[in-house]
């Protein structure tokens, strides 16, 4: 029998990867793709969609090159994804209205306030396990519909969109949405997803008409909502498609929670922290929607079909890996790997914090108005302490995350899994692992995101038969223990708090 494998297509913030991956759980085909960022004004981030479906082809096409097979050996193909990001597109033509608001756009900030002024944050809170922002699908899906077309044709009012969402000709979707739609001809998205678009009840697992009518949103216009690892299927590629073969489309899942699952964090009090523009920080909490005192968010890990949905809470920071381009765009190191050199050649930052609030603060603060700064700077300061202070950011924010993660499930993490492009830097992790005092695993298999959508479309199928097959698949490539003694540790992260303050300061006095 000629082998067979499962293929992931990665849609992330700045790029699509496609991964072949093996029953083993390791890699035997890879691609990637960038595609272009639109900031067309202070604040705001879009994408192309079509350019981002014309890249998921190119990638699928190049990834089993790469892989040297033909595109019937696929069992089945994941998706994972961008969060948050929101598009809304013609249901026969298949046309975007508007290019998609990512995630990071601050546009409806506004917006967010106005549920301030009017104490709407606890009754979405209840119902969402959401922190009202911006970073959400809901606002961003209600402009959309409010600006889109007169921005492109003037002569349309804007109630044709409204108009046309509400008689179901308009189709609204996250990125998983808009891939699998373009996959398999099918509107559907996953719970995990739905839980990031602050329009979806997690306690009643379904769509809500309070928060629909509040943001002006259609319910004929979106998907869809099945597990996130389906045996039913999303469906399957057009054999006279670009792939050339009818693959079954069964697993889809938010790209945080992929690398949760994809980390085999299965069990209540299981978590990973995901280090790349930004940090998540994600915990297990089993069958149980725990809801946060600290600022924390409740949402949807993952649901297999036919099982009970399985919750988490999350820490969502905002800049972590975007503080270290930020160093490179000012010219201060040359490249990203180059920060653990230059912060391990000083004993510490000399009293020098810095705060990469650049579009904010998520948690557990979320502060969108907050803003960047640096504290403690002396005639004596040199790039050095900035270097090391930046990192030390990256460590401070995941501790504020992991104390109100303890705080809230009552659950003291032992080791602490994590992945993403700023792990490779051993300083970091054992920073991280000083700071936080927990020890840190970091998995040979470093892809865990595009992992984690293989194993739910590999489940689905039946390519692996249960979740013990793929832990054993886990396996760690280094653990990192605190060294520093507790109470360096405290002092180092005892003015952190004032640093923090300072930068929301700034805002507020404005
Ligand atoms: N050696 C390193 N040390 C610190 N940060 C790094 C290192 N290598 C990459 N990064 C950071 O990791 C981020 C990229 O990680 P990645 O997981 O690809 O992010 P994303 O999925 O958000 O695009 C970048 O912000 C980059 O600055
Ligand atoms: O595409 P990434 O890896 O930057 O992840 C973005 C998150 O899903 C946003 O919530």
């Amino acid at each position: 029998m000629t082998d067979t494998y499962v293929g992931a297509i990665d849609q992330g913030t700045t790029g699509t990867r496609f991964m072949v991956f093996d029953r083993d759980g390791q890699v035997a085909g890879n691609a990637y793709e960038k595609h272009e960022q639109f900031y067309p004004e202070p604040g705001w981030v879009e994408h192309d969609p079509l350019e981002i479906w014309a890249n998921t082809k190119a990638v699928v096409t190049a990834g089993l090159a790469d892989a040297g097979l033909e595109a019937e050996q696929v069992a089945a193909l994941g998706i994972t994804n961008q969060r948050e990001t929101t598009l809304v597109w013609d249901k026969d033509t298949g046309k975007p209205v508007h290019n998609a608001l990512v995630w990071q756009d601050r546009r409806t900030t506004d917006r967010v306030e106005e549920l301030q002024d009017e104490d709407k944050v606890e009754w979405i809170r209840g119902k969402t396990g959401l922190e009202p922002d911006a970073y959400f699908s809901a606002t961003k899906t209600e402009w959309i519909l409010d600006n889109a077309e007169p921005l492109k044709l003037q002569s349309h009012r804007a109630s044709d969109l409204h108009d046309r969402a509400e008689s179901g000709e308009l189709l609204m979707g996250t990125i998983d949405a808009w891939l699998i739609y373009n996959l398999t001809g099918n509107h559907i998205t996953d719970v995990t997803n739905a839980s990031r678009t602050m329009l979806y009840n997690v306690h009643e697992m379904a769509w809500d008409g309070d928060l629909l009518a509040e943001f002006g949103v259609p319910e004929a216009m979106l998907p869809e909502v099945r597990p996130s690892s389906d045996e039913n299927l999303y469906g399957h590629t057009d054999p006279d498609g670009f792939l050339g073969a009818e693959i079954p489309v069964a697993g889809a899942l938010g790209d945080q929670q992929a690398a949760l699952f994809g980390q085999t964090c299965f069990e209540e009090g299981d978590a990973k922290n995901t280090y790349g523009t930004g940090s998540f920080y994600l915990m297990n909490t089993g069958t149980e929607a725990v809801e946060s005192d600290h600022g924390l968010l409740t949402t949807i890990a993952f649901q297999r079909s036919g099982e009970p949905v399985r919750y988490a809470l999350e820490g969502s920071i905002f800049a972590t890996g975007a503080a270290i381009e930020w160093l490179e765009d000012v010219d201060l190191i040359n490249n990203a790997a180059q920060t653990a050199d230059l912060a391990s050649a000083v004993d510490s930052t000399d009293g020098v914090y810095l705060v990469p609030a650049f579009t904010g603060l998520g948690a557990p603060h979320w502060d969108g108005r907050a803003r960047g700064t640096i504290v403690g700077m002396t005639r004596g300061t040199r790039k050095e302490h900035i270097v090391r202070a930046t990192l030390e950011a990256i460590a401070y924010q995941t501790r504020d995350v992991a104390e109100a993660m303890e705080a809230d499930s009552g659950i003291e993490t032992t080791t602490l899994r994590v992945d993403g492009g700023a792990v490779k830097n051993d300083f970091l992790c054992q920073l991280q692992a000083d700071v936080i005092r927990t020890d840190i695993a970091r998995p040979e298999v470093d892809e865990t995101t595009a992992l984690g959508s293989a194993y739910a479309a590999g489940l689905a199928v039946g390519y692996w038969a249960d979740l013990d097959e793929l832990r054993e698949n886990w396996r760690v490539d280094r653990e990192f223990t605190p060294e520093i003694p507790v109470e360096d540790a405290d002092r180092m992260y005892s003015r952190w708090d004032d640093a923090v303050e300072r930068a929301r300061d700034w805002a507020r006095e404005e």
